[in-house]
């Protein structure tokens, strides 16, 4: 028997519903009672795209009063959006898992208007349902560009400067100058990012591309995920990006950024009290019942 067969073989029964946000895709698991911590084998299993459901990562829908880490936000938030990444580690934030989160809420019934508020390893996050169907995740104030190094990205022979941006977790941004350059890179392999004592923890990587004129504010980028890999679409990536662009572009404070992302397109707001409003669709596409090999 696998390790993955034992993991999911450990969930037997266990309804979980699978969704994605611009194509970064997610399996949902509904634990208000708290009975499924999720190990990161049971994670990584869940997550695997062969002997799993597949998945760039895992949302477990908890009580915020019931978990410790984010207990001191239940004031604010019910349900506490416990993320992992694929690869079974846990991360500070998920743009585009929020916002599928959220959908989950307000389809099951868990949340009944369309403003409310979400725990996070990041902090509470307000969520708005648009009259579209759009999510819109209030990301919280950016920190960056971090100026005290500049990081450097590699890829195979190639290396750039790039702008570090947390959101709160962290992101190195690379502008490059060609679209052709951005679809040529490989990133079947992690990217390099340093100096290493910049990233303990490890970092998640966007290359962009300007779309137009500056003043257009649209960009288009890829992304390497910490923990998963390349994904189609990165939510606190697409942040990172806008601080780094409206950085690059001496934007206004409060300006909107159009990002495409392979899986879609999302929209990031800089407000005037610099929250960083993430904007972009939320699809819950199966429910799905774990159980044991045959
Ligand atoms: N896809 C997620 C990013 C998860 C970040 C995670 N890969 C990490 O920081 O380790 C998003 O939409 O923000």
């Amino acid at each position: 028997m696998t390790s993955h067969a034992a993991a999911l073989g450990e969930l037997e029964g266990l309804a979980v519903l699978k969704g994605h946000g611009t194509g970064n895709d997610f399996v949902l698991v509904p634990d208000a009672d708290g009975a499924h911590p999720l190990t990161p084998a049971q994670v990584r299993a869940l997550a695997d795209r062969r002997f799993g459901l597949g998945a760039d990562g895992v949302l477990r829908v908890a009580r915020t009063k019931d978990s410790p880490e984010v207990a001191d936000q239940a004031a604010d938030a019910e349900w506490f959006m416990d993320y992992r990444n694929g690869d079974g580690t846990t991360a500070e934030m998920c743009g585009n898992g929020a916002r599928v989160f959220a959908r989950y809420l307000v389809d099951s019934g868990l949340e009944s208007g369309t403003s409310f508020s979400i725990a996070t390893r990041g902090g509470a996050r307000a969520v708005r349902i648009e009259g579209d169907g759009d999510v819109t995740i209030d990301m919280g104030v950016a920190t960056g560009p971090l100026l005290r190094a500049m990081p450097v990205v590699s890829v195979g022979p190639e290396s750039w400067n790039a702008t570090a941006v947390n959101v709160p977790n962290p992101h190195a941004v690379v502008f490059l100058e060609e679209p052709d350059d951005l679809d040529a890179l490989d990133l079947t392999q992690p990217p390099q990012a340093g100096p290493p004592a910049m990233f303990p923890d490890g970092v998640n990587v966007e290359f962009v591309v300007r779309v137009g004129a500056p003043d257009e504010r649209h960009v288009r980028m890829r992304v390497h995920e910490r923990g998963v890999g390349e994904t189609l679409s990165c939510g606190t990536g697409a942040c990172a990006v806008m601080v780094a662009a409206a950085g690059r572009d001496q934007a206004p404070a409060e300006v909107a950024y159009t990002v495409d992302v392979p899986g879609g397109t999302v929209v990031v707001t800089r407000r005037a009290d610099e929250h960083i409003e993430l904007r972009g669709p939320a699809e819950i596409v199966a429910i799905a019942t774990i159980t044991s090999a045959p």
